[in-house]
C-alpha cells in the first residue's frame, strides 16, 4: 500500500486498543478456570484470534457479541483433544503459553504457524516442559514449528532459573506449574511483564512473587471472573512517538496502559525531554491518559533492565531517536533477533533505506539523530512484521514523496484499526 506524508500534524483524542498480551489471557484464564469468565475491551486483532480459536476446538465455548467475549471456562480437567493440529498463525504468545497448558493434558497437539513463527525458537519452553514432565518434539534443536506437545498428569515441580527475559517463558512455565505436583519455583533474568502473576490472583489462584522470585503451587482450580482489558501501550506507543516527531502535532491518548513492567517507553520520552503528561491515573485499571506534544528531543541510552519493560516498543523507538539531538545507543536487546522479524537487522534496514544512521550492534543499535528522513528508493517490506509496518507508516508522516510499504497486512495482528486511527488524527 502507499503511505502518504503529514505537513498539517496529528491532533485529536483516542482510546488505543485492548492489550493484546492481557486479552491473550484473558481467554486462556478464562478456558481453564470453571465457571464464565467476561472479558470487556479485548483487542480482536489476529494473535488473540488465534488463541481463541484454538480454545475453541479444545471445547471450550467462546461467544463474542461485539461489546463482550464470554469464555465458558471447563478447568483444566475439561479441556478435550483438539481433532486437527492447532494454527498459532503469526503468535508467538498464543504458542507459548498454549504449549504450558498442554504441557499437563494428557493428550497429544500438533502445534503450527506462519513462516515468521516457523523461524522462531521454541526450545526455551521446551527445555523447562519437557523437566517437568512432558514430551515435546518440533524442527532442529530450536524445537521450531510444527511441534507436537504430548501432556502428562504427572508433572512435576521444578526451581528453574530462566536464560532469557522472557514473560512467555515465564507463563509457560506458571501455566504448567498450576498443573503439577509440588511448588515450582521460577527467578527471572530480568522482570518481565506481569500480567499472568496479576491474573492468576485475580482468578483466585495462588502465587508468591518476590522480587525476580516467583512461587506458583500445583494443583490449583480456578474460577471465572470479569476482565476489563486496558488500551495497550505497546501500540500508543505509536501514537506517542508520531505526535512527538511530527511538527504541530498534539494527541490525548485514554485509558493506556501503564502496569510498571510495561512502561519503559514512557521513561524513555522523559529522557530524552519529550512533552508528555500523565492524567486519570487510574490505580487498580493501572491505566492512564497520556498527553504527548511535538517539541525538541535529544538522544539517551537505552539498556539492562529497562529492555524487557519496553521490548516491543524499540522499533519505533529507533525511528523516535533519528529525530532527537545526538546520539542514541540501545543495547543488551539480542532478543529483538528472535521476535517476528530480527527487528535490529530490519529496523535498520528499513530507517537507513530513508536516510537515517543506525548502525547495527549484536544486542541493539547506535543511532545517530537529527536526521532529515527521505523516500526510499525502492518498497519497505514488513516481512510479516506488524509492528515495522506501523513504525514505517509512522515514519512515512516525516517524508516527502510516497512510501510504498508492502505486505502491509501484517498490521492485523495486534492493532487492526490502525489506518483508520491514523486516518481520524491526520484530519
Ligand atoms: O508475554 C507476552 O504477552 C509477551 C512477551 C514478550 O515476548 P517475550 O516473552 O518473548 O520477550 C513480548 O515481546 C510479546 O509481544 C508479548
Ligand atoms: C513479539 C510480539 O508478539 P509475539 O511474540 O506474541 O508474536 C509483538 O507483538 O511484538
Amino acid at each position: 500500500m502507499k503511505l502518504k506524508t503529514n505537513s498539517q500534524g496529528l491532533q485529536g483524542t483516542l482510546k488505543v486498543p485492548g492489550d493484546k498480551s492481557i486479552s491473550h489471557r484473558s481467554i486462556m484464564f478464562g478456558s481453564i478456570a470453571q465457571g464464565q469468565t467476561t472479558v470487556y475491551d479485548i483487542l480482536r486483532g489476529e494473535d488473540v484470534l488465534s488463541t481463541i480459536a484454538a480454545f475453541q476446538k479444545m471445547g471450550v465455548k467462546i461467544e463474542d457479541d461485539g461489546q463482550k467475549v464470554i469464555v465458558h471456562g471447563k478447568g483444566f480437567d475439561g479441556l478435550a483433544q483438539a481433532q486437527e493440529a492447532l494454527d498459532m498463525g503469526n503468535s508467538g504468545t498464543s504458542t507459548r503459553l498454549l504449549s504450558g497448558i498442554l504441557a499437563g493434558l494428557p493428550f497429544e497437539t500438533t502445534l503450527f504457524g506462519d513462516d515468521s513463527l516457523s523461524k522462531r525458537p521454541m526450545d526455551r519452553i521446551a527445555t523447562p516442559l519437557r523437566l517437568m514432565g512432558a514430551e515435546i518434539s518440533g524442527q532442529t534443536d530450536k524445537v521450531k514449528l510444527p511441534m507436537t506437545i504430548k501432556g502428562s498428569k504427572d508433572l512435576k515441580a521444578i526451581d528453574y532459573v530462566l536464560p532469557v527475559a522472557s514473560a512467555q517463558v515465564k507463563s509457560a512455565v506458571i501455566f504448567a506449574a498450576l498443573q503439577a505436583s509440588g511448588v515450582t519455583k521460577v527467578v527471572e533474568k530480568e522482570k518481565t511483564r506481569s500480567h499472568t502473576e496479576e491474573m492468576l490472583v485475580q482468578f483466585g489462584g495462588e502465587i508468591t512473587v518476590s522480587g525476580k522470585t516467583i512461587l506458583v503451587p500445583g494443583g490449583q482450580k480456578l474460577v471465572g471472573q470479569e476482565v476489563t482489558v486496558p488500551g495497550d501501550i505497546s501500540s500508543a506507543a505509536f501514537w506517542l512517538v508520531a505526535a512527538l516527531v511530527v511538527p504541530n502535532s498534539e494527541l490525548v491518548l485514554k485509558n493506556v496502559g501503564i502496569n510498571e513492567t510495561r512502561t519503559g517507553i514512557l521513561e524513555v520520552i522523559s529522557a530524552m525531554g519529550g512533552q508528555m503528561q500523565l492524567s486519570e491515573v487510574d490505580d487498580v485499571a493501572k491505566s492512564a491518559t497520556i498527553t504527548v506534544r511535538f517539541g525538541s528531543l535529544k538522544g539517551t541510552e537505552i539498556a539492562g533492565d529497562l529492555i524487557p519493560r519496553l521490548i516491543d516498543e524499540l522499533p519505533v523507538i529507533a525511528l523516535l531517536a533519528t529525530q532527537a539531538e545526538g546520539e542514541t545507543i540501545i543495547r543488551d536487546a539480542a532478543e529483538l533477533k528472535v521476535k517476528e522479524t530480527d527487528r535490529i537487522a530490519v529496523v535498520a534496514d528499513a530507517l537507513n533505506a530513508m536516510g537515517a544512521k543506525i548502525t547495527p550492534t549484536d544486542d541493539g543499535m547506535i543511532i545517530q539523530g537529527g536526521t532529515k528522513l527521505k523516500a526510499p528508493k525502492e518498497a519497505i517490506n514488513t516481512f510479516g512484521d506488524h509492528r515495522i509496518g506501523m513504525m514505517t507508516a509512522i515514519a512515512a508522516l516525516l517524508i516527502e514523496g510516497e512510501l510504498e510499504l508492502e505486505r502491509a497486512e501484517a498490521i492485523q495482528t495486534s492493532y487492526p484499526s490502525f489506518f483508520e486511527d491514523l486516518e481520524k488524527l491526520s484530519k
